[in-house]
Order: C-alpha cells, then structure tokens, then sequence
C-alpha cells in the first residue's frame, strides 16, 4: 500500500472531492495550496468549505456522489464516510486515476503525506497508512531539525 513516493504538479489539474466536512476541508487546503482545480460533490458543506465556495475557489456540486462526476476527475478525494459513496467511489474508479480515500484506505491508491516545505526543501512523510500522527510528529521534528542546519550554515 502507498509503496510509491512521486511529487506532483496538480496546477489546474481537475480534483474532485466527495464530502464537505471537517476531513474533507483539511484536503481541500492542501489541494489549494497546490492550485488544483477543485469540485466538491456534498449534501452540505462545512463554514470552511463554504467560505472558500463563496471566494469562488472551490465549485460545488450541492448532491449526493454519483458515478458521472467522477469520470473526468485526475484526483478523487473520498472523504463522506457515507457507505453509499464508497460503494459508487469502488465501483466507479478507472484504474488510471488516483483515488485518496480518506474514509476508506484500504479502497485509495493514493494517501496524503505530512508535508513541510521550507527554504528550498519540500519533505513528504507518509507511514504507509500505519500511523497518521507519528508522521506529523516526525515532521515537525524533521522541520526544527532543518531550522537549525540552515541557521548553522
Ligand atoms: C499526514 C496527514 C495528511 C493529511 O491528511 O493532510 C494524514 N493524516 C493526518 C492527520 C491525522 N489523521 C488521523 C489523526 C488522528 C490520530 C490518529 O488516529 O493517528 C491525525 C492526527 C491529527 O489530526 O493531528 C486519523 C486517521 N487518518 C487516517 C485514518 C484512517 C485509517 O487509518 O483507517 C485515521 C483514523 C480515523 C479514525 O479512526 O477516526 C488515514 C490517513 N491519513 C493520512 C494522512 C493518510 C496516511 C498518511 C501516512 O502514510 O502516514 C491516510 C491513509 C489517508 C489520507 O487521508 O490520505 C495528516 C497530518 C497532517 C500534518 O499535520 O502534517
Ligand atoms: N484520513 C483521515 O485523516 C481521517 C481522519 C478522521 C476521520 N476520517 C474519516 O473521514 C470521514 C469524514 O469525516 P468528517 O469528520 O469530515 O465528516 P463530516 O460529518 O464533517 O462531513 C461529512 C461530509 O460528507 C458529506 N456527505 C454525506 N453523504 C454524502 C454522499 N452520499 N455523497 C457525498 N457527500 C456526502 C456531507 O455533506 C459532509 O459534507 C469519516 O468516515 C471519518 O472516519 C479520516
């Protein structure tokens, strides 16, 4: 699982994103960060997602996930935990595309790492899915750890 570290460029690059809550907004900031170009499918959307909707940088489809706005997606973000739209994620997905199921990670071919990016460096920690918070953990001892190479120079 997750046995492929890659950096890419997501600019303009088509993401959608199923859920408009809580784990849904923390991967729809990241998305931004890297200028993807962002559609939620949710019933309803969290006050953050909201307000990034109303800034007009996110779209957003106010429905259920359906199989149709899946298709030209490059990135699908799951993120609903609704049984539902897992089930339609599974069985919609094309082998070509990358699938972050944040709800189902047994399901996804993608995950999110802990990511730090400072004077130069961009440093992705992923634990195979295992531990979550031992990779944020990690990172922000990696990001001091870094601060003091630099100031040492
Ligand atoms: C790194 C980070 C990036 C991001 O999400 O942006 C990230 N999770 C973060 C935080 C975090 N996540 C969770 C906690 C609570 C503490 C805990 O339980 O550990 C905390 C800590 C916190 O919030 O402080 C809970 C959790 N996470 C997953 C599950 C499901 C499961 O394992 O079954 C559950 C249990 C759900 C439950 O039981 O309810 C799954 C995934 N989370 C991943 C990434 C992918 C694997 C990354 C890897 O390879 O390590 C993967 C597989 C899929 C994905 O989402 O891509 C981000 C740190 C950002 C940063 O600060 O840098
Ligand atoms: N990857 C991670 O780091 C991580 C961490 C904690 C939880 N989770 C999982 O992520 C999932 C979502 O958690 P949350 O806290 O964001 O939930 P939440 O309740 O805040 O948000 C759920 C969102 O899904 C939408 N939704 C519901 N049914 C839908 C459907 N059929 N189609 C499309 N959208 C639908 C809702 O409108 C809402 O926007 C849960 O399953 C949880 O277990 C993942």
């Amino acid at each position: 699982m997750f046995n492929f570290p890659l950096f890419l460029d997501l600019t303009g690059k088509p993401v959608v994103v199923i859920g408009g809550g809580t784990i849904a907004s923390r991967k729809i900031n990241k998305l931004l960060e890297a200028g993807a170009n962002i559609v939620v499918v949710a019933p309803w959307i969290s006050d953050s997602v909201r307000l990034l909707y109303e800034k007009g940088e996110v779209h957003w489809v106010k429905d259920e996930c359906r199989a149709d706005y899946l298709a030209s997606a490059f990135l699908i973000v799951s993120a609903s935990g609704n049984p539902e739209a897992r089930r339609i994620i599974k069985e919609s997905v094309h082998p070509h595309q990358l699938l972050n199921a944040a709800d189902d990670p047994e399901t996804g071919n993608a995950a999110f790492p802990a990511t730090l990016e400072e004077s130069g460096y961009h440093i992705a920690v992923s634990t195979e899915g295992q531990s979550p918070a031992a990779a944020k953990n990690l990172k922000q001892k990696l990001r001091d750890r870094l601060r003091e190479m630099i100031e040492k120079k």
